[in-house]
C-alpha cells in the first residue's frame, strides 16, 4: 500500500483550538460523492477513474491531497478549474463553491472564477508565463482581465506582491521568464495568484520540477501567506512528508477512491 508513515500519529498532535474555529466557518468548497469517469467509445461502458470523493475546504484551511501516480489527484483538481477533457465527465455528485455549484457552471462563469477567486499553482511553472513577454507586464495585464484598475495602481500591486514572495520586484518585474530561477519562477507564479487575494489556492505538485530545498521554502511560503490572508489552499503533492507537515486535513488517494483521510 502506499504509504509507511504513520498518518494517525501525526493527527493527534494538531492545534486543537485551530480546528474548533475552522469548525464554526463556512465551508470554501465542499465537494460531495464526486465521480469522475472516461467516456466510453464505439458503445464501450464509461469508465470511472475518480470514485465518490468527499471533503470539504474551510477558510484558512489547507487540505493536501496524496496518492501515487495515477491515483486521480489531478482530476481531482481539473474539475474544480471547470478544466476537464471533453472525453471525461463528471458523473455523479456535487462541488460547491462559497455555495455555488461548479459542476453545472458555463465556460464564461469558469473564466471569471479562474485566476480570481480561485487561483492555481502548477508543476510546470514555466506554462504559467509566456517566454517573451515581462513578468511585469503579463501580472498587470493579469490583474487587468480580471479587474478595472488603472496601470499604475496595477503595476504597484504587481510590486507589492514580488515583495512579499521574496523577491526583488523591480528586477523581477523587468525580466522576461528564462532569466528567472525555477524558484523565482515559482514565486512570481505564486505572487500572480495571491495578488487576487483568492478565497481557494489549488496547487498542484508545485514543487516536484524544483530541487528539494527550494522546494521547501516555496511551501513555508505558500503556507505563511495563506495563514495571513485566511484563504484556502488544496495542497496536491504525493511528497506525504511535505503535506503532513503543513496541512490541516489530508486524504490520500489510491486507484480512485480515498484510501485514507482525517478531514
Ligand atoms: N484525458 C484523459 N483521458 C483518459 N484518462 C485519463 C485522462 N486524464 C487522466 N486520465 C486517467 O485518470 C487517472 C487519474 O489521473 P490523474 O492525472 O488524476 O492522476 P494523478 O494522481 O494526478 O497522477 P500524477 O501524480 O502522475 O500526476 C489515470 O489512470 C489517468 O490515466
Amino acid at each position: 500500500m502506499p504509504t509507511t508513515i504513520d498518518l494517525n500519529q501525526h493527527r493527534t498532535i494538531k492545534n486543537g483550538l485551530k480546528e474548533s474555529l475552522l469548525l464554526q466557518s463556512c465551508p470554501v468548497l465542499e465537494v460531495k460523492n464526486l465521480s469522475i469517469s472516461l467516456c466510453g467509445s464505439n458503445g464501450e461502458e464509461d469508465r470511472i477513474l475518480v470514485k465518490r470523493l468527499n471533503f470539504t475546504i474551510r477558510p484558512g484551511e489547507m487540505l493536501g491531497l496524496a496518492g501515487e501516480s495515477g491515483s486521480g489527484k489531478s482530476l481531482t483538481a481539473s474539475t474544480k478549474l471547470g478544466l476537464l477533457p471533453n472525453s471525461l465527465k463528471i458523473s455523479e455528485g456535487q462541488i460547491d463553491f462559497q455555495g455555488r455549484e461548479l459542476t453545472s457552471l458555463s465556460e464564461k462563469d469558469f473564466r471569471r472564477l479562474r485566476g480570481k477567486e480561485i487561483a492555481y499553482l502548477f508543476q510546470n511553472y514555466q506554462g504559467s508565463f509566456t517566454p517573451f513577454i515581462k513578468i511585469g507586464i503579463q501580472l498587470i495585464e493579469a490583474l487587468r482581465s480580471h479587474d478595472k484598475i488603472r496601470k499604475q495602481d496595477a503595476k504597484k500591486k504587481v510590486l507589492f506582491w514580488l515583495e512579499r514572495v521574496k523577491l526583488p520586484s523591480e528586477r523581477i518585474f523587468g525580466s522576461y521568464p528564462h532569466q528567472l530561477s525555477g524558484g523565482q519562477l515559482q514565486r512570481a507564479s505564486l505572487a500572480g495568484a495571491l495578488m487576487f487575494n483568492p478565497s481557494l489556492i489549488i496547487a498542484d505538485e508545485p514543487t516536484t520540477a524544483l530541487d528539494v530545498l527550494t522546494g521547501e521554502k516555496i511551501l513555508d511560503l505558500l503556507a505563511d501567506l495563506q495563514k495571513e490572508l485566511n484563504c484556502a489552499v488544496l495542497l496536491i503533492s504525493h511528497d506525504l512528508k511535505h503535506l503532513l507537515k503543513r496541512t490541516d486535513c489530508m486524504a490520500v488517494m489510491y486507484g480512485g477512491n480515498v484510501w485514507w483521510t482525517d478531514c
